[in-house]
């Protein structure tokens, strides 16, 4: 841990300590650059299965934890995972997989707008995952965002190691960073290999929603997921509430909105 989360973590400790609100994180204070190649080494740590993920880390509330203390006690958050503990859960957690959630926009949404449901934001890049922890504790000082929560992983490599089989009812990408060269298409989030991996999460029925502002790489998407078995489209996208969630809550579509530009969006559904 560097001495400047350090110093942040012994400032919230205070704060909590003196019953001080916690302050939301500022986005300025959290930039990095904007791209971290998905195909190097991961360097942070990762479960080695799902039965390792400790989730009353991630939703003390709901067992019954202190929800601040918690969040903050372990290591440096997103909190990985506890390999002293070895938690079995009958049933499955997490309903709603934000895949690179960025500044968490779309994971603040879905948990004001479906409060009933588990959403988990995943993300590469440190300091951004750093800004969405920050946020939730500053939320939950407030009594919400007791039912989101994110993480710091290369989902292109550890997916199935957070989550079983059949479990996910919602997986979504959003804008996506595209890779425009040929030779870089191997690191787009989106592949057949790893549609067959979004596809053994999902519930049978459960939906993936792709949106992103570059028409090329809509095609892409609607050529992969056309042509996989386990995907079928859904043509009424209007009528998911979801997906109109996405058009406009996350930070990228936010951009390409005060921009002017296009958005093209894909749903499809597991069969
Ligand atoms: C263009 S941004 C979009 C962020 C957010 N979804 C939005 O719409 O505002 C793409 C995000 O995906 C993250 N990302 C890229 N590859 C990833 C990977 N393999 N695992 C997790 N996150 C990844 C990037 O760090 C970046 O934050």
């Amino acid at each position: 841990m560097n001495t400047t989360t350090e110093n942040n973590k012994d400032n919230q400790i205070e704060q909590i300590e003196k019953k001080v609100k916690i302050q939301k994180p500022k986005k300025a204070d959290f930039r990095m650059h904007a791209h971290v190649n998905p195909l190097n080494e991961t360097l942070f740590p990762y479960p080695l299965n799902y039965n390792q993920v400790d989730w009353s880390l991630h939703y003390p509330k709901k067992f019954g934890k202190d929800p601040l203390k918690l969040y903050l006690n372990t290591l440096e958050y997103p909190i990985a995972y506890d390999d002293q503990v070895k938690p079995e859960y009958s049933e499955s957690i997490v309903d709603f997989l934000d895949i690179g959630c960025g500044f968490g926009g779309l994971c603040f949404a879905l948990s004001e707008n479906y409060p009933d449901k588990y959403t988990f934001g995943m993300e590469i890049r440190g300091k951004v995952v750093n800004f969405v922890g920050e946020k939730i504790r500053a939320l939950r000082d407030e009594g919400q965002a007791h039912n989101v929560s994110v993480i710091r992983t290369n989902t292109m490599r550890h997916l199935p190691q957070y989550f079983r089989k059949n479990s996910l009812e919602k997986i979504f990408i959003c804008f996506p960073d595209p890779h425009f060269k040929k030779k870089n298409f191997r690191r787009r989030i989106v592949n057949p290999g790893l549609l067959s991996e979004y596809a053994y999460l999902l519930k049978p029925s459960g939906r993936i929603y792709c949106i992103t502002d570059v028409e090329e790489l809509h095609n892409w998407h609607v050529q992969h997921l056309e042509k996989h078995k386990m995907f079928k489209r859904v043509q009424d996208v209007e009528q998911d509430s979801a997906a109109k969630l996405i058009w406009n809550s996350t930070e990228e579509g936010q951009k390409v909105e005060r921009n002017k530009g296009s958005k093209f969006i894909i749903v499809c559904e597991k069969v």
